[in-house]
């Protein structure tokens, strides 16, 4: 399976993909690729430029440079329809005047799927997406959550070999959108679909994704697994992006990336304590160390060292990275 699946054309390419409004650049010759049966993340603050490439690849919006190939096929001046793909955009946009059933085999029908097996996709579909009770009811009558898996399902009855996911988990509550990430990335499996997820989350990228592209200011600046984008950010804005709490200056047009497991509490020299947040499972801690303020996270155990308003610790300086400092 695996090695049918490296011979097969990726779900998606862009090449240099690029789309200005007016003065603003949106998207900078864009280029990325997402494997077929893969899912990679479009991570990026807000105005970056990630519903840009997005629409770009729905052919709801026209790039003024570059190039959109679906499953090894030249889409850049095809309509949205002629591309074969599923799309799930923050706000559902569910027809309200047909049931959830009518809804999921919408796509299908649209496509000359006769009614019968076009039902029969949509019930597939609403099954995977667990909401298969669902089917006969309107939109009007459900909750956002399920809402949501309504339109996941919608997408997944197309049965494109690309799934394109603008912000899916946004307008849910924290409860729901942890419920329905831990179900999400089974589901894109059993699709066996590329997708392409846009978020600003970094937790739901490294949640949902094998692959991040981390956009800034309309480029793609690293690409790479997940995994190891988040673990080796290339630069001190990614890294600062991504949650790193201590990129500390380094030398003249450096930063230092510290890594929390560089970080040894309770060994060393005392350092005075400058902050301190208890957290969800001890507390968090900022420091004047010499190489900077290091800000770390103690288990009730760790916070055991902390005596009056010093900690000592130990920086392991094999764990430290000299990153380009572009902030
Ligand atoms: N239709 C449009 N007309 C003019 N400018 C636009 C249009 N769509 C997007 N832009 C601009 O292009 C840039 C990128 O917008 P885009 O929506 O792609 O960003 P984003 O990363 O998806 O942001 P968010 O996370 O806030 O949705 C922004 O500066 C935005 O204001």
């Amino acid at each position: 399976m695996r090695q049918n699946r490296e011979a097969m054309p990726p779900a998606l390419t862009l090449h240099a993909l690029t789309k200005r409004f007016g003065s603003t650049l949106a998207a900078d010759g864009v280029s990325l690729s997402v494997p077929q049966g893969e899912t990679l993340a479009l991570l990026g603050p807000s105005g970056c430029g990630k519903s840009t490439v997005l629409r770009c690849v729905a052919g709801l919006e026209r790039p003024d440079g570059g190039r959109v190939e679906i499953g090894g096929r030249d889409v850049t001046a095809l309509p949205p329809e002629a591309r074969q793909v599923g799309l799930v955009f923050q706000d559902y946009a569910l027809f309200p005047h047909l049931s959830v059933l009518g809804n999921v085999a919408y796509g299908p029908r649209r496509r000359g799927v006769p009614r019968a097996e076009a039902e029969a996709r949509a019930r597939g579909a609403l099954a995977l997406a667990q909401v298969p009770e669902l089917e006969g009811r309107r939109p009007a009558q459900l909750s956002g959550g399920q809402q949501q898996r309504v339109a996941l399902a919608r997408a997944l009855a197309t049965r494109s070999p690309l799934l394109l996911l603008d912000e899916p988990l946004s307008n849910l509550d924290e409860r729901l959108r942890a419920e329905l990430r831990a179900d999400l990335r089974g589901l894109f499996a059993a699709s066996g679909a590329g997708v392409l997820l846009v978020t600003h989350d970094q937790r739901e990228a490294l949640a949902l994704a094998g692959q991040v592209a981390v956009m800034r200011a309309g480029r793609a600046v690293q690409q790479g697994g997940a995994a190891e984008v988040f673990a080796r950010p290339a630069t001190a804005w990614v890294a600062a992006f991504l949650g790193w709490a201590n990129v500390l200056p380094g030398p003249p047009g450096q930063a230092l990336l510290v890594p929390e497991a560089a970080l040894r509490p309770g060994e060393g020299e005392p350092c005075p304590v400058i902050a301190r947040q208890p957290g969800e499972a001890g507390v968090a801690v900022t420091v004047s160390h010499p190489l900077g303020p290091l800000t770390l996270h103690l288990s009730v155990r760790e916070a055991a060292h902390l005596e009056a308003d010093t900690l000592r610790l130990d920086v392991d300086r094999a764990g430290l990275r000299e990153v380009p400092d572009d902030r």
